[in-house]
């Protein structure tokens, strides 16, 4: 059985990142992990690990730029190479087939487009599936999200859209973890402070709708009737459909990538498959006779 990660989310929402984090946590517990990057505008430099599948060697994003029948800016252009990936998936088959028994840990773009308005995500996946490849994905938004409620509740929004989208199993993660902590941590807020600090944290984390309802007439103080309605209805939808929660990723505490990764093993069911391992000493044993 294969295995692969999908790690997607918006433009900067630390996705390299946790894949990196990813491949060394794998390393240091003796499992095998591989890089793949579906990334055409990602520079060389960009990796800790090596790419083993490079979207980049079908096409990158900077070919398709500087062709003159093409005129693509860089979004355009990052769409534009999904297609042709989508067109070329025996490309991916081939470059797929040597990898056994391995977990694949995929890169993708952050336009956030390809993930609520194409559909990139379950063709790749279905073709993914189609190879005998158990795939799941996990969808990142940076704790910085959490300073503005409008901010959050739009990324809460467009991890639903993605995740509708696509039947597999379907892990949020709040990225950057260590920069909440360190404003935590400010000296000036006191340990009452920080206790507040954590439950507001923790009503992110599971997102309570009624966050919305308190950023109406906080910051913006003339209230628009048409606004309310809005966020009303969108209490409503989150209330209903209580799809998403993340879990925090804080890169600086060794233990947070672990959690992550037993959660992404428990969702794929990683390991289950594997032949039961022959019990010492069965035969010749006494109870046989018993
Ligand atoms: N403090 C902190 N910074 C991080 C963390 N993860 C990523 N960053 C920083 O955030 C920036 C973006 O990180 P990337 O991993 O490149 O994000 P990405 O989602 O791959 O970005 P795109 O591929 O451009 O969409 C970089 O400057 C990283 O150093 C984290 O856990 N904590
Ligand atoms: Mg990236």
């Amino acid at each position: 059985m294969r295995y692969a990660v999908l790690v997607t989310g918006p433009a900067g929402a630390g996705k390299s990142t946790f894949c990196a984090s990813f491949m060394t946590h794998l390393n240091l517990s003796k499992r095998t992990g591989h890089l793949v990057n579906l990334d055409p505008a990602a520079a060389p430099t960009s990796f800790e690990y090596e790419p083993v599948i490079d979207i980049k060697e079908l096409v990158s994003l900077e070919d398709v730029m500087n062709d003159p029948d093409l005129h693509y800016g860089p979004n355009g252009g990052v769409v534009y190479c999904f297609e042709y990936l989508l067109q070329n998936m025996d490309w991916l088959e081939e470059e797929l087939g040597s990898f056994e028994d391995d977990y694949l840990i995929i890169d993708c773009p952050g336009q956030i487009e390809l993930y609520t308005h194409h559909p990139f995500l379950p063709t790749l996946v279905k073709n993914l599936s189609r190879l005998g490849i158990r795939t799941c994905a996990t969808y990142l938004i940076e704790s910085q999200f959490m300073e503005d409620k409008y901010k959050f509740f739009s990324g809460v929004l467009s991890a639903m859209s993605a995740m509708v989208n696509l039947e597999i199993p379907w892990i949020n993660v709040m990225s950057k973890m260590d920069l909440v902590t360190a404003n935590a941590a400010d000296p000036s807020g006191g340990a009452r402070n920080g206790l507040r600090g954590r439950r507001n944290i923790a009503r992110y984390l599971e997102p309570d709708p009624m966050l919305l309802s308190m950023a109406h007439g906080d910051e913006r103080s003339t209230p628009n009737p048409r606004f309310h309605a809005l966020n009303e209805a969108i209490v409503k939808l989150i209330e209903e459909h209580p799809l998403v929660s993340f879990l925090p990723l804080d890169l600086t505490n060794p233990d947070s990538i672990e959690t992550v990764v037993s959660h992404i093993d428990y969702t794929m069911q990683y390991g289950e498959d594997e032949e039961p391992k022959e019990p010492h000493d069965l035969d010749g044993g006494d109870f046989a006779d018993e």
